[in-house]
C-alpha cells in the first residue's frame, strides 16, 4: 500500500501548529504548542494523563476547534479549511459509526467507496488493507463474531482507506496483543516510508522508541522537549554503572564506603548490586577507588545507558535529572513553567 502519491503536492511540512491552545473554561488543555512534522516521519507524543495529547490530536483532526493559534494539517487551516483537511487525514475511531451486521470486507470497500473509488479498485484497497493487518482470515465474518482486537485493526485499517497524507493515532496500540502491535508499527513505518506524516500518541514508552522519528513530550499542556530517542536520552538520562561485589556480603559494605566518598548508590539487596549514576569516566574511577580502599573486590561491573523511560520521567513529569524542569513550580494544569528546552518542535526531515 502506498501514500506517496499525494505527497508530491503538498507542503514541506505536514503538520504545522503555531502557539497553538486550547481552553475548556478554566482549564487550559494546550499553551503556546508549536509544532512541525514533515512528510515521512512519524512523531511519537508522550505525556502524562491530561497532559493534552488528545485534545491535541482532536485539534489536527478537526474534531475540536482551538482557542488560540493556528494548526495546518497538509497545508490547509484546520478551521478554516476543515472539510479539505478531513479529506486528507486518517484517523483511527470511525469504527464506532460502523455496521455490527457487515463483514471488515464490506466494511473496508464501502469506506473505500466513499473516498470516490470504484468498484473494483474499493475491492483491491480493502484486500490490500486486510492483508496489510492480518485481517484476510476474518475478513468475511460479520463485525459482531469479530474479536475485541479485530475490530481494533479494523478501525486502523478504516483510517487508511482514503490513502491519507496525514495519520493521527490518539494511543493506536492500547488493547492490542503483542502480534498485532509489531504489525501496527509495521503497518506504521510503511506508511511514513511511503511519505505520509504519522503523529501517534502513546503512554507506551517502549512504542516510542521504536518507532517514531522524532519524541515530543507534553507536560501540563505545553511542549517541553523533542528530539529523537536517542537526542532526548542523551540529554535528559545519565549512563550508570552497576557493582556486584565478588563477596555478596559486602554489598552493604560498600554502599556505606561510596557514601562515606559522597557517592550516593542505589542497593538492591536481592541481587546484591549497587547503581551509580556515572555520566563521565572520571565518575566510574572514583567508585573503583572508593570500593579498593574499603578493600572490596568490586567483582561484575555493568554498565548502562539511559532509557526514554528516565526521559519520561524527567520530562513529563519533572520527577528527574532535567535541573530546569525540577526546579520549575508545581503550578496547576494548564499553567506549566516555561521550561521549553526543545524549542519548536521540529520532526526529522
Ligand atoms: N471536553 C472537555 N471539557 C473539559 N475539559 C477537558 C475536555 N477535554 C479535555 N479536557 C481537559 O483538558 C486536559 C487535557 O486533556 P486530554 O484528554 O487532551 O489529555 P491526554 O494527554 O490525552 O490524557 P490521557 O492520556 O489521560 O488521555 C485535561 O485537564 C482534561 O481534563
Amino acid at each position: 500500500m502506498t501514500v506517496a502519491s499525494a505527497a508530491a503536492r503538498t507542503p514541506a511540512s505536514a503538520i504545522e501548529t503555531a502557539a497553538l491552545g486550547k481552553r475548556f473554561g478554566e482549564v487550559t488543555a494546550l499553551d503556546g504548542v508549536d509544532l512541525t512534522v514533515p512528510h515521512g516521519t512519524v512523531l511519537g507524543l508522550l505525556g502524562h494523563n491530561g497532559a493534552g495529547k488528545s485534545t491535541l490530536a482532536g485539534i489536527l483532526t478537526t474534531l475540536a476547534r482551538p482557542t488560540s493559534g493556528t494548526a495546518r494539517v497538509a497545508g490547509f487551516d484546520v478551521v478554516a479549511d476543515a472539510h479539505r483537511v478531513r479529506r486528507r487525514i486518517g484517523v483511527a475511531g470511525q469504527f464506532a459509526a460502523l455496521d455490527d451486521r457487515m463483514t471488515p470486507r464490506a466494511t473496508l470497500v464501502l469506506l473505500a467507496r466513499l473516498h470516490g473509488l470504484g468498484h473494483r479498485a474499493a475491492r483491491a484497497r480493502a484486500d490490500g488493507l486486510l492483508e496489510l493487518f492480518g485481517l484476510t482470515e476474518v475478513a468475511g465474518r460479520t463485525l459482531r463474531a469479530c474479536s475485541g482486537g479485530t475490530r481494533r485493526r479494523l478501525d486502523l485499517a478504516a483510517g487508511l482507506t482514503g490513502r491519507p497524507e496525514v495519520v493521527v493515532l490518539d494511543e493506536p496500540t492500547a488493547g492490542l496483543d503483542p502480534v498485532s502491535r509489531l504489525t501496527l508499527w509495521e503497518v506504521v513505518r510503511g506508511l511514513a516510508r511511503d511519505g505520509a506524516a504519522v503523529l501517534l500518541t502513546t503512554q507506551d514508552l517502549a512504542e516510542a522508541d521504536r518507532l517514531a522519528d522524532v519524541v515530543a513530550v507534553l507536560r501540563r499542556g505545553r511542549l517541553v522537549a523533542s528530539g529523537t530517542p536517542g537526542e532526548l536520552k542523551a540529554r535528559v538520562g545519565s549512563r550508570s554503572v552497576t557493582v556486584r561485589p565478588a563477596d555478596a556480603a559486602d554489598t552493604a559494605h560498600a554502599d556505606r564506603a561510596l557514601r562515606a566518598n559522597g557517592i550516593v548508590a542505589a542497593l538492591d539487596p536481592a541481587r546484591g548490586t549497587l547503581t551509580v549514576a556515572a555520566a563521565s569516566s572520571r565518575q566510574v574511577t572514583d567508585v573503583l577507588r572508593a570500593l579498593d580502599t574499603a578493600g572490596i573486590d568490586p567483582g561484575d561491573l555493568t554498565f548502562s545507558e539511559p532509557g526514554l523511560d528516565e526521559v519520561y520521567l524527567a520530562l513529563a513529569t519533572g520527577h528527574g535529572p532535567d535541573a530546569a524542569l525540577d526546579a520549575a513550580p508545581d503550578t496547576a494544569p494548564g499553567t506549566a513553567p516555561d521550561a521549553a528546552p526543545g524549542g519548536p518542535v521540529r520532526g526529522a526531515a
